[in-house]
This record gives C-alpha cells, sequence and structure tokens, in this order.
C-alpha cells in the first residue's frame, strides 16, 4: 500500500527520513514483523514495545512509530514520531484494511456474563436463515463457518482490522462479536462501526483491571457512546431494563433505544416463565403481540440472553415467525449448562460460570429442576482478581448441598491461596479444597448418588489448565466419565 496514502489520516509529530513509495504491511509485535513492513511500538501492561526496535528492523521493517525517539537513527529507516502510538496503530490498521467495518453490518455485545451465548445464538440463527455471516469471541473466531483460533475475547486492533477484512473478502455480511470492557478500553474496536449495540448485565468481575465498579461499567459503556458518534438511523442499543446499569447507558448514546427484560416494562419482556430439566417456556410481550415460547436453554437468565436475540433478529427485520421457529431448535454454545450424558442417574452439567452472579445464577436455574443434591466444583484462577473469591465461595455455599473448592487456571499462584480465597466465604462446613482439578472431580463424582446434580463451573468449553507457565491439556467433561467409569453409584454425601 502506499505509504502517504497509509498515513494521511495519522497526526504526526515529526517525520524523521524518507517514507518508503508503498508498504506491505503493519505490526505491533516485532516477533511477526515481515520485510518492508511498517513497525509500531506500544508501551504495554509488562514491556515496552520501543525495545524491540533493533528486532523489528532487522527483520525488515522499513517505517518505525514511535512515541519516544530512539537515540541511534537507523539510516534506511523512516521514523514516525507521534504522541499516541496506540491510536496510531488504530488509524493505519483501518486505513491498511480500507475501513472493513463501514462494508459490514457488526452487532457487538458488551455485559459480565452472556456474551458468548448471545452471539452464539445469533450467529447460529442467522446462519440458519441463510445469512453470510462471521463471529468473533472468547470460543473463536468464525468467518462464514471456517474457524480460527480466539486469543482474546475482544481481538487487539490489528487482528481486530484484518479479521473484519477477510470477512468482508468472504463476502459475510453481518457480524456479531463480543465486546470487551478491555477491549473498549484498550482502543481495540477504535474505528469499528456498529449497527447494534446489545447490553446483558453488570455484576462484580475484572476489578484487578479496572480498580472500581464505576470504572467497569464506563469501561462497558463506551460501546454505547461508540454506537451514537455515527447519527445513522439504522443504530440501535438493544438493552436490559432490568440491570441498573441501563439507565447510564441510555444517556451516554444517542442511537436509537431498545429494551428487553423480565422485571420492568419493556418493549420485549417475558413473564410466565416455566422451568424444566433442559429447557424454558415463558410469554413474550411485544407492541405487535403476546407469543408463548418455548426455549431448549436452562435457567432465567438463559430467557435475557434469549430476548436480547430476538431485538437483535428483529432490529434486522428477520420475519417474527422465523425468529420464534430458530430459537425453538437452536442449540445453546459449548460449556454453558452443558449436559454431559454420564450413562447413569447422577447429572454432571459443565458451566462456564466464574463470577458470584453467574455462579448464583446457575445453582438457582440447576435447583428449579434437581431432584437429588447439588454438589458444587467452583475453582477460579490464579494471580488476578482476589476480590472475588470470598463472594464466589459465599454464593456457592449458599445455593449448594457440598461444595469443592478448586483451581482453573492457577498460573504460578500457590493453590491453598487460591482455594482458601474462595472457602473464606463460605456460610456453612460442607465444603473440601482440593487443588488439583481432576482429584476435586473425582471426589465430587464419589461422593453423587442417584439423582444428585454436580455442577462442575469455572472452565466450560476450555480444555486446558494454565498451570504455572504451562497450557496443560484438561477437559472437565472427560475427566467427569473416566471418574464416573471409576466410581459406580455411592452412599449419600455428607450432610450438616
Ligand atoms: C492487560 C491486557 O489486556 N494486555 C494485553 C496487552 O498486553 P501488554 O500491554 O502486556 O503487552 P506487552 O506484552 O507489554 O507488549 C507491549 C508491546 O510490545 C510488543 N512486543 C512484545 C514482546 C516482543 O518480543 N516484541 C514485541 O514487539 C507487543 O506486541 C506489544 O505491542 O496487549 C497484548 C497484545 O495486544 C494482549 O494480548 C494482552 O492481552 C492479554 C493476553 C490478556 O490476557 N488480556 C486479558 C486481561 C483481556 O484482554 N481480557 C479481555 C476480557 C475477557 C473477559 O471478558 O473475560 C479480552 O478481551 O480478552
Ligand atoms: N445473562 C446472564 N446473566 C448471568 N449469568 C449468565 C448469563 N448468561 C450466561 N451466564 C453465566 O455466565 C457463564 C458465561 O456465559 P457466557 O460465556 O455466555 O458469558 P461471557 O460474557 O461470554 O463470559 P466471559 O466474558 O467470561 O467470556 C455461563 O456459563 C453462565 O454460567
Amino acid at each position: 500500500m502506499n505509504t502517504n496514502s497509509l498515513f494521511s489520516k495519522v497526526q504526526t509529530q515529526k517525520i524523521y527520513g524518507e517514507f518508503p513509495i508503498s508498504i506491505s504491511n503493519i505490526f505491533s509485535d516485532s516477533r511477526q514483523v515481515t520485510v518492508d513492513s511498517v513497525f509500531v511500538c506500544i508501551k504495554g501492561y509488562t514491556v515496552d514495545g520501543h525495545r524491540y526496535i533493533p528486532s523489528a528492523i532487522e527483520k525488515g521493517a522499513k517505517v518505525i512509530v514511535v512515541e519516544d525517539l530512539p537515540e541511534m537513527l537507523h539510516e534506511d529507516v523512516c521514523y514516525v514520531k507521534v504522541r499516541d502510538t496506540e491510536r496510531a496503530l488504530a488509524q493505519l490498521a483501518n486505513a491498511f484494511f480500507d475501513y472493513p467495518s463501514t462494508k459490514l453490518r457488526i452487532v457487538g455485545v458488551t455485559g459480565t456474563n452472556g456474551k458468548t451465548t448471545v452471539t452464539s445464538v445469533i450467529n447460529k440463527v442467522m446462519r440458519n436463515e441463510g445469512y453470510k455471516t462471521g463471529l468473533s469471541g472468547t470460543i473463536e473466531i468464525d468467518i462464514d463457518g471456517e474457524k480460527f483460533e480466539s486469543k482474546n475475547t475482544t481481538s487487539d486492533v490489528l487482528t481486530m482490522q484484518r479479521m473484519l477484512k477477510d470477512m468482508v473478502d468472504a463476502g459475510v455480511t453481518d457480524v456479531v462479536m463480543e465486546v470487551s470492557s478491555h477491549g473498549l478500553l484498550l482502543g481495540r474496536l477504535a474505528g469499528v462501526e456498529f449497527q447494534n449495540g446489545v447490553f446483558t448485565n453488570l455484576t462484580q468481575d475484572h476489578l484487578d483491571f479496572h480498580g472500581t465498579m464505576e470504572n467497569y461499567k464506563y469501561a462497558k459503556g463506551l460501546l454505547f457512546s461508540q454506537l451514537g458518534q455515527d447519527l445513522r438511523k439504522d443504530k440501535a442499543a438493544i438493552l436490559n431494563i432490568d440491570d441498573e446499569a441501563t439507565k447510564d447507558y441510555i444517556s451516554m448514546t444517542s442511537a436509537r433505544i431498545i429494551t428487553y427484560g423480565i422485571k420492568n416494562d419493556a418493549d420485549f419482556r417475558a413473564s410466565d416463565l416455566e422451568f424444566f430439566e433442559n429447557k424454558t417456556a415463558f410469554t413474550l410481550h411485544t407492541d405487535f403481540g403476546e407469543f408463548r415460547m418455548e426455549v431448549p436453554f436452562v435457567g432465567e437468565f438463559n430467557v435475557y440472553n434469549i430476548l436480547s436475540v430476538i431485538c437483535v433478529l428483529w432490529d434486522k427485520g428477520m420475519p417474527f415467525e422465523k425468529i420464534l421457529q430458530h430459537l425453538s431448535e437452536v442449540t445453546p454454545p459449548s460449556g454453558r449448562m452443558e449436559t454431559l450424558h454420564t450413562g447413569d442417574q447422577r447429572n454432571v452439567i459443565i458451566d462456564y460460570a466464574h463470577t458470584e452472579d453467574a455462579i448464583g445464577k446457575v445453582l438457582d436455574s440447576i435447583k428449579m429442576f434437581s431432584r437429588g443434591n447439588i454438589i458444587s466444583i467452583i475453582g477460579t484462577g490464579g494471580n488476578r482478581d482476589k476480590d472475588k473469591r470470598p463472594k464466589m465461595g459465599r454464593i456457592a455455599t449458599e445455593k449448594s448441598d457440598y461444595v469443592i473448592f478448586t483451581t482453573d487456571n492457577p498460573l504460578d499462584e500457590p493453590y491453598d491461596e487460591i482455594i482458601n480465597g474462595m472457602a473464606a466465604g463460605a456460610v456453612h462446613d460442607r465444603f473440601e479444597c482440593i487443588g488439583d482439578r481432576e482429584q476435586a472431580i473425582f471426589r465430587a463424582i464419589e461422593l453423587a448418588k442417584e439423582e444428585d446434580v454436580i455442577l462442575i463451573a469455572g472452565k466450560g468449553h476450555e480444555n486446558y489448565q494454565l498451570i504455572g507457565t504451562e497450557s496443560v491439556p484438561f477437559n472437565d467433561g472427560e475427566v467427569a466419565l473416566r471418574a464416573i467409569r471409576t466410581y459406580p453409584l455411592t452412599e449419600s454425601i455428607p450432610t450438616t
């Protein structure tokens, strides 16, 4: 691409040396740099990208974008000084990939919980209806059915723009994207034009990064202010009216507002919920009529998720009968309230719940259909968000008959520290602490009797454990099935 036109939208402070006529690519990671490219130095949380300038030049970078000019300048290289390299990177990425988001209809979904569920269901329904879709989120990036690994819930700005360009090239028209608070705050979405922004809910998480709930709420709200920057009429913010944060988001956006909820009056409201082991029924109230629906999802929280999906599909103009028909058939994403086929009378549910709110809601949902005891395996990550641990411990013990606290990606924090943090919140003593997740699952299966439900929470779809600096293969479902084979049904679990 022509270098002058690439840099035409970037506010430069000074340029040292001559621009090459054209450049081949843009990088912010020296390890990926290829010949005749631009290397943008980002001051990260762990290292300062400026220190990798020599390595980038060695690999063939011809333009270096900096905040701090190095003392020694290489004569064959052009240095561009800017005030904010992150901002410059976003502008360069948008321009290099030719503003792909303007050629797509993009739905961004934010909130503490439900993003993966909502994006996955929207994607499945639209694809079943014949749309060419793209999806980006925690589990994967999916371009019209071709799957790619996803490193972050919301990708860094270069990966983001490259992915959107690949989607345009593949003929995708509609994209649904998980939008994390990190992604919004760290500028990964700079320049992305959304058609819809969806808000699921806001509860405590990620305070190690955001510091306070107010900051966390504000970060998520950036999706709605970004949505309102461009006043095209087809933009809509789809908001959960039952969540306190919604009123702030209404004030942060100039997009159209569509509301959904259960407790308060909303454009799309559900009432008369009926819970079953593998489905939920409810009445949907809209301006154009009432509909009794049955969806293959468990729990009240999933009714919220489905309501937000209905709003998106309706706003996209999908015929209402089609929406209802697809939603009665669609399957939940993997590791979200997933029932394991154990072959006996013990019920094993694998779920990604790793916040206080999600654990509480999942256990409430299980209580609605469980006929036996509930044994929960609860784990949380190492080296992060220690404040949420006792809260997870409290809610898990409050709502389970027995709890086993364990690890979920311990990294290099000692197991005992992680587990004791959760156990400190326990409201009764019907719990055990077993750091090794495999042993914890084996113990829960050993304890369970006929009709009991074993909730294995925290990892969901993940098929690894991050221990130290290693990623060790680990799959909750496989371990549980091995445990089932090892321990045939036993006597009652210890109570009181
Ligand atoms: C706190 C955070 O978000 N960190 C992100 C950030 O890392 P960083 O600032 O530490 O980067 P760094 O390692 O210091 O490197 C600085 C610069 O030097 C460059 N570098 C580095 C090494 C080298 O040899 N050469 C080189 O050029 C790097 O490419 C980078 O440009 O920039 C990296 C590159 O874009 C991200 O991968 C990284 O996300 C890490 C992996 C992460 O775990 N982030 C989590 C907290 C996160 O973003 N989570 C959210 C929310 C998930 C949820 O809702 O549950 C998400 O969207 O995934
Ligand atoms: N609307 C909701 N409200 C509360 N909890 C929910 C909701 N939807 C899902 N959950 C719970 O949160 C867990 C994670 O759901 P999901 O993966 O859809 O959310 P997410 O926002 O993508 O999470 P993350 O940001 O951690 O990737 C589920 O396994 C379930 O336990």
